[in-house]
């Protein structure tokens, strides 16, 4: 069974890899890149939700896949703390949706100061770091705690959600 990925991102691409290993799933990945149909930085959960749903429709229409998974990472406000907010979606041939969301924590005022500028997380992230390219590799999760979750993992949990509930589905249908 062929399962698109819809974003060429590593962090991503091996979190939906070990999570499918880890839910017992074999499929043959196919990292696709698909439009999210938001802005480049998504600042709310409804913004980001949107566009790992698209992201995943799109993968599914544009491939031959019957299944695609579609992630998306974004930023969203609560009472002027700027956190991390993360969103899947899994779309199936049949016509199943499964959404479900991740990890998020609270970021420097630094980065908030960036983003209410209009700036994006993923170059922020390099500045505040140092380093280059955290968004493929650790991620500003990673940054933030201390390297005990990375964006992979945290992504992990994320499909985990939408295998796990895509499997039970299957079985109660
Ligand atoms: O290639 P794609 O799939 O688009 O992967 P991406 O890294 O750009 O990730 P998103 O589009 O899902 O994220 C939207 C923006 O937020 C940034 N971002 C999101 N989460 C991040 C994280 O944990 N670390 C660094 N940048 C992050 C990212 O670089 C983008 O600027
Ligand atoms: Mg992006």
């Amino acid at each position: 069974m062929i399962c698109t990925i819809g974003t060429q991102n590593k962090a991503k691409i091996q979190a939906v890899k070990n999570a499918c290993e880890k839910a017992g799933v074999i499929f043959d990945f196919q990292p696709f890149p698909a439009e999210s149909d938001v802005a480049a930085q998504p600042i709310s959960d409804e913004e980001t939700r949107q566009g790992a749903i698209n992201r995943a429709r799109h993968a599914l229409r544009e491939t031959e896949s019957e299944i695609a998974i579609g992630l998306e990472g974004g930023v969203k406000w609560i009472e002027g703390t700027l956190y991390l907010c993360n969103w899947g979606a899994l779309f199936t041939r049949d016509g199943e949706t499964f959404t479900a969301m991740g990890a998020g924590l609270p970021l420097p005022e630094e980065i908030a100061e960036g983003i209410r500028a209009g700036q994006e997380l993923g170059p922020l992230m390099d500045l505040y770091t140092n380093k280059q390219n955290i968004r493929h590799n650790e991620g500003a999760i990673g940054v933030f705690t201390n390297g005990l979750i990375d964006r992979s993992a945290m992504f992990e949990h994320i499909v985990l959600q939408l295998i796990g509930q895509w499997m039970r589905q299957k079985s109660v249908v």
